[in-house]
C-alpha cells in the first residue's frame, strides 16, 4: 500500500556525536506522537550503526545516502549494499543529484545499484529530478522518464514495488527556491503514469513519490496536500529535529 513517508537526508553533515545526539532527540520527541507517515533519517555510513541503536526501530528508519555497485572486492572506499544492511538499515538512497553531478553516477551504475541493494533486502529511496536549464526548456517530464526507464524499467513489477521515488528538482535543492504545490503535483502525477504505463495502475498506485527540494514546516502540508505527493525527502531541515518534526507533523 502506498505509505506517506517523511525522510531526511544529512548529507555530508554532522560528526558521529553530533548525529547520534540529533537521532536521540528525534527519537525522544516521537516517542510520544503517532505520526502519521513513516519516518526515515539518511545519516553518513559512518553513522549509521549508532543511529540504528539509538532510535526506535518502529517508529524511524535509518537509510545510508550510498551503495556500491559492486557486490564486494578491491574497490577502496566503497561500501556494499551488504555491509549497508549489515548495518541494521533498512533503506539506501540511490541517485541523489548531487551524486550525479559530483560522482559521476549514470543511469547505468544506478541501475546496478538497485539490483544490489534490493537484492540485500533494503529499500531503495531511488532519486530524480531535473536541472533548471531542463525546466526552463520544459523538458522535465522526458527527463525523469528517461532516468526512470533507464534505471528501472528493468525490474519486474514485484521488484519494482519495493522502491520509493523521491523527486527533487535540482533547481529546488538547498536555494530556498521550493516547487509551487501545481508544479509538484503535476510532474509527482506524470512520474505516476510512467510507472502505470509499465508495471500498471496497481504498482503505480502503491508506489510512494517523495518531493525534496526546500521543504521545510511552512511549506510541507500544501506540497503534501496534493494526491500525488506522499511525503519528502528533506535535507537542510532534517537537521534540526524541531523543523524535521515540524515536516512530520505537516501529515
Ligand atoms: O535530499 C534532499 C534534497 O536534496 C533536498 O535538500 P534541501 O531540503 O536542503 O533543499
Amino acid at each position: 500500500m502506498r505509505q506517506n513517508i517523511v525522510a531526511g537526508n544529512w548529507k555530508m553533515n554532522k560528526t558521529l556525536q553530533e548525529g547520534v545526539a540529533l537521532a536521540s532527540e528525534l527519537n525522544k520527541i516521537l516517542a510520544s506522537k503517532k505520526p502519521n507517515c513513516d519516518v526515515v533519517i539518511g545519516v553518513p555510513a559512518t553513522h549509521i550503526t549508532e543511529v540504528v541503536k539509538t532510535v526506535d526501530k518502529n517508529k524511524i528508519g535509518v537509510a545510508a545516502q550510498n551503495c556500491a555497485n559492486k557486490e564486494s572486492g578491491a574497490y577502496t572506499g566503497e561500501i556494499s549494499a551488504a555491509m549497508v544492511k549489515s548495518t541494521g538499515a533498512g533503506y539506501v538512497i540511490l541517485g541523489h543529484s548531487e551524486r550525479r553531478e559530483y560522482f559521476g553516477e549514470t543511469n547505468e551504475t544506478l541501475k546496478e545499484k538497485t539490483d544490489l541493494a534490493l537484492a540485500n533486502d533494503l529499500t531503495p529511496i531511488f532519486c530524480i529530478g531535473e536541472v533548471l536549464e531542463e525546466r526552463e526548456a520544459n523538458q522535465q517530464n522526458q527527463v525523469v522518464k528517461a532516468q526512470i526507464e533507464e534505471a528501472l524499467f528493468h525490474l519486474s513489477a514485484d521488484a519494482f514495488a519495493k522502491i520509493i521515488l523521491a523527486y527533487e528538482p535540482v533547481w529546488a535543492i538547498g536555494t530556498g527556491k521550493v516547487a509551487t504545490p501545481e508544479q509538484a503535483q503535476e510532474i509527482h502525477a506524470y512520474i505516476r503514469s510512467v510507472i502505470a504505463d509499465k508495471f500498471g495502475a496497481e504498482v503505480a498506485n502503491n508506489t510512494s513519490i517523495l518531493y525534496g527540494g526546500s521543504c521545510k514546516p511552512s511549506n510541507a502540508k500544501e506540497l503534501f496536500d496534493n494526491p500525488d505527493v506522499d511525503g519528502g525527502l528533506i535535507g537542510g531541515a532534517s537537521l534540526k529535529a524541531e523543523d524535521f518534526v515540524g515536516i512530520i507533523d505537516a501529515f
